[in-house]
């Protein structure tokens, strides 16, 4: 048995606040629960079982008589929410505003999920099947409350109730902080994850950080971006702190090796600092089934205590919770970065805490089953998003090896059967790496198994393929630069049995750019894909209500909700007069909301009846909000140079941008400043009036992209062809009636294959030319597009402010490459832009278009991608609480 000193594993043993998942002991003597006296050390299946057979029959029937009954009338749910103002929150009739009324309700619905959600842990953990594991470093879960009540079916229930209460329910709603725990498209799909895994009963947990501060809030002042603190925990009703739950996480030290008497190698991980994890927990709620996941968020906190007391009392004020502060700032920030990996020793750390954390939670929750190591993957799939979470590989196999004693190769076929791993990018500059210097400070026993990895991969690649010498170079986790650096991507595939792409293009691309030596080892079956996908309960049904009573008015109810494939059959209502007039109604209903957050946050008024041509996501140059903006300049030069005769055949149009910038990103907050400074000047020129607007929309977020979804009439996903793996706002504008226009990247190519071409706009190269046109820009005579230099031009002029502030974003492409192709996709941008003008003058038509692209989006709900997950990648079941079995 290999020694287990040093191990960072020192949990404490959970008592009765943990969900019963948790409330298993440890392997042992077998539990006897002693008369009339109630300890709850922890149980596995069968002790929870034996210990409610030996409960007295009247006890148990006061039990169930005593257990709250979840509210079902608006009274009944008036009663919970009043009492929680009155006695959780100390307020009453006379002060209590609407923070106070959202606190009421809030907790109103959280002891109606945290029935559902202690009864599912239960039944979980009877059913005693595989589970999976999902590690993510983002979860961009957004607004819970609106959420809760649509899933649980009671949101009449309280919009009435509040309503006696003298309360508006979208009042209540808006009063609840977004848990913004990621940047973008990667973090979202982390949520809409967890929401279809909960709707489809998959017995599944989510684990990541509980950062302190989200991602920042963005202001915009004077047209530059401004980062602020975003202080979402203020007020958090959702979560639960375990305070019995901790595990203690250890770093630096150093590694002692030695045999054992029988002449086996033995490690032990010695010194260095400890960390505490303590988990907090969030209940996911399925939508119309009682199933209620979990959602695992650890925090960090010093292992020795408060501070020190010794320091403390001898005046040493300061330095007294240095310790503290040191390891809580683990959890403190969300690292505001989207496609870009920066290096730095706190993010390794995070994701050292986060892995250790998480795998010790599930090693401990497994070894309570008693059953052999073998059956591990048999009881356990983890899914890793991106390579933020793959040093859980090396400490799978750490734990295995070093703690549990398990042969070196027992224990990697272990671990190669349980990780999954998702690629969300092939950008250069996103792909992780570790400097090994680093790691070797940080996480010494960790850099020895990634070698020992790494020293058998090799050998593998060897024997198979004897002649290729440079293949080893190519392959090896390790690069040989200076400093050397651990490349997490292989990593991450090595340690996986599976490797999927987030789109069809790109799950292509891995295979034949980033990955392609690996296909050579080990064959096309190791990399799948799996097209993302979105929950169109939050996206749909919550975000845009009066369009999913109208689909349910024509679908016989709701059930599309969970089989968005129903969609289809809305096509048979394409040429339904009332039905085409209320699609409209609602598009301009929502315009007309989007307008008045407009008017409300930017003081500019916009005319719902113009074209709402929307671009909303991260601000990057791979994503090209540069183009959009050279797109409007050359618009606005357009209207200018109008007859009043020609102005008045235009439609008019308001240009939306919304999105942060990585603070650091100095090219992205260029772009903000470039888009701020032109609405500045578009907006008030008179000969412009309404014909164009230009607005920039502080802070994008989820809840604010609920508002803003609904209500496009097109929006932009121009990325240059082949740097967007997916993206999914595309299909949440399109699941609202909103058509694209869109370069063949990403899911903008399935989106086209499923609504057909008359209902997208596409444009621009394609992926197979982007090489061939960058290698052109360098080394032949570089021909600027003939509208894009008249852009550049007024820019130059200082039309829009100091044209200095811009010099970067001009040169970038006129004379340093154009990296991103904006010159020579901007003929074909705006000629399908003149496109769009056209078509959106044909009423009827357009109207069909939008219908016929509701109808086709079935393919895109998240349901299928868990499907599609569960059935090719974790070979998991999904477990149906006994009274809803059909
Ligand atoms: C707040 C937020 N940010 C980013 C994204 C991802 O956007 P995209 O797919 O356009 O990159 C979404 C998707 O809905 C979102 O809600």
């Amino acid at each position: 048995m290999a020694s287990n000193a040093g191990a960072p594993a020192r949990e404490r043993r959970p008592s009765t606040s943990a969900p019963l998942s948790d409330l298993k002991g440890p392997i042992g003597p077998a539990f006897t629960r002693p008369k009339h006296k109630r300890t709850v050390t922890g149980f596995g299946p069968s002790e929870i079982k034996s210990v409610e057979a030996s409960i007295p029959e009247p006890q148990r029937e006061a039990w169930r008589k005593y257990t709250p009954k979840p509210f079902t009338t608006p009274e009944e749910f008036g009663n919970e929410a009043v009492r929680h103002v009155e006695t959780t929150l100390a307020r009453s009739l006379y002060n209590c505003d609407e923070t106070a009324a959202y606190g009421g309700t809030a907790l109103a619905f959280r002891d109606r999920l945290v029935l559902d959600w202690n009864k599912t842990q239960q039944n979980q953990t009877f059913a005693d099947q595989k589970r999976i594991y999902y590690l993510s470093l983002e979860f961009l879960m957004g607004r819970a409350l609106d959420n809760a009540m649509l899933n649980v079916g009671q949101k009449e229930t309280a919009t009435k109730g509040l309503s006696n209460l003298g309360f508006r329910i979208e009042d209540i709603i808006s009063q609840e902080h977004d848990a913004a725990l990621g940047n973008g498209g990667l973090g979202r799909l982390a949520a809409c994850f967890l929401d279809s895994m909960a709707s489809l009963n998959y017995p599944a947990w989510g684990y990541g950080l509980r950062y302190r501060y989200g991602i920042f809030k963005q202001e915009i002042i004077d047209g530059y971006q401004v980062e602020v603190p975003d202080y979402w925990l203020d007020f958090n009703p959702w979560e639960f702190q375990r305070h019995d739950i901790t595990v203690d996480i250890q770093f630096y030290g150093q590694v002692n090796r030695w045999q054992d008497d029988e002449g086996k190698q033995q490690c032990s991980w010695e010194g260095g600092e400890i960390v505490q994890a303590v988990a907090f927990d969030v209940p996911i709620p399925g939508y119309a089934t009682s199933t209620c996941n979990n959602l695992r968020l650890w925090g960090s906190k010093a292992a020795t205590g408060e501070f020190d007391f010794q320091k403390f009392n001898s005046g040493e004020y300061e330095s007294s919770v240095a310790d503290q502060q040191r390891a809580e700032t683990i959890s403190a920030v969300l690292y505001p970065n989207d496609n870009l990996e920066r290096g730095k020793e706190l993010r390794l750390k995070q994701q050292y805490f986060w892995c250790a954390a998480s795998l010790n939670d599930i090693v401990r929750r497994f070894k309570k089953t008693g059953r052999s190591w073998k059956e591990f993957p048999n009881q356990i799939a983890i899914q890793l998003n991106d390579t933020h979470p793959t040093l859980a590989i090396p400490e799978l196999q750490r734990i295995l090896v070093d703690i549990e004693g398990l042969e070196w190769d027992d224990a990697w076929s272990i671990v190669q059967k349980t990780f999954g791993y998702t690629n969300h990018t092939v950008l250069p500059e996103a792909l992780e790496k570790w400097s090994v210097p680093l790691m070797q400070h940080l996480l010494p026993r960790h850099l020895q198994i990634i070698y020992d990895i790494n020293l058998n991969f090799l050998q593998f690649v060897e024997r198979n393929f004897p002649k290729d010498r440079d293949l080893l170079g190519r392959v090896s986790i390790i690069e040989e630069s200076t400093p050397k650096m651990v490349r997490m991507a292989y990593l991450a595939l090595i340690g996986s049995h599976k490797v999927n792409g987030v789109a069809e293009l790109h799950s292509d691309l891995i295979r034949t750019t980033i990955f392609k030596d690996f296909v050579k080892i080990y064959g096309p079956d190791k990399f799948t894909n799996v097209t993302n996908g979105i929950t169109p309960r939050r996206w749909l049904h919550q975000a845009n209500p009066r369009l999913s009573e109208l689909i349910a008015s024509k679908l016989d109810g709701f059930g599309y909700l969970k089989d968005l494939t129903l969609l289809h059959k809305l096509e048979a209502f394409v040429d339904d007069k009332e039905f085409r007039k209320e699609f409209r109604e609602i598009k301009y209903a929502n315009k007309v909301k989007l307008a008045k957050l407009i008017k409300d946050t930017t003081g500019d008024t916009v005319n719902p009846a113009s074209l709402f041509d929307i671009q909303v996501k991260r601000m990057h140059e791979y994503k090209r909000q540069q183009l959009n903006i050279f797109g409007v300049i050359h618009r606005y030069l357009k209207i200018k140079s109008m007859s009043d005769e020609e102005k008045k055949k235009l439609v008019p149009r308001v240009s939306v941008f919304g999105g942060k910038a990585a603070p650091g990103y100095w090219m992205a907050k260029t772009v903000i400043h470039l888009i701020n400074q032109v609405g500045k000047v578009v907006n008030h020129d008179k000969d412009v009036g309404d014909l164009l607007k230009v607005i920039f929309l502080e802070d994008y977020n989820v809840s604010k992209a609920e508002i803003i979804c609904p209500a496009s009439d097109i929006s932009e996903h121009i990325s240059t062809a082949g740097t967007e793996a997916s993206g999914t706002s595309n299909m949440k504008f399109c699941l609202n009636g909103g058509l694209i226009i869109g370069t063949c990247d990403g899911a903008n190519i399935e989106i086209t294959r499923e609504v057909g071409e008359d209902n997208i706009f596409l444009f621009g190269n394609l992926a197979e030319d982007v090489e061939d046109l960058r290698h052109g820009h360098l080394y032949s005579h570089y021909q600027l597009d003939p509208d894009l230099a008249n852009v550049f031009d007024t820019i130059q002029s200082g039309t829009f402010g100091d044209a200095g502030s811009f010099s970067a974003l001009v040169n970038g492409i006129v004379e340093h490459g154009d990296y991103y192709l904006v010159s020579d996709d901007f003929a074909s941008y705006i000629k399908t832009q003149e496109v769009i003008d056209e078509a959106y003058k044909n009423v009827e038509e357009w109207t069909t278009k939008m219908i016929l692209t509701v109808s086709r989006m079935g393919f895109f709900s998240s349901d299928r991608c868990i499907d599609e997950y569960a059935e090719s990648i974790w070979n998991v079941e999904p477990l149906v609480p006994k009274d809803e079995a059909a």
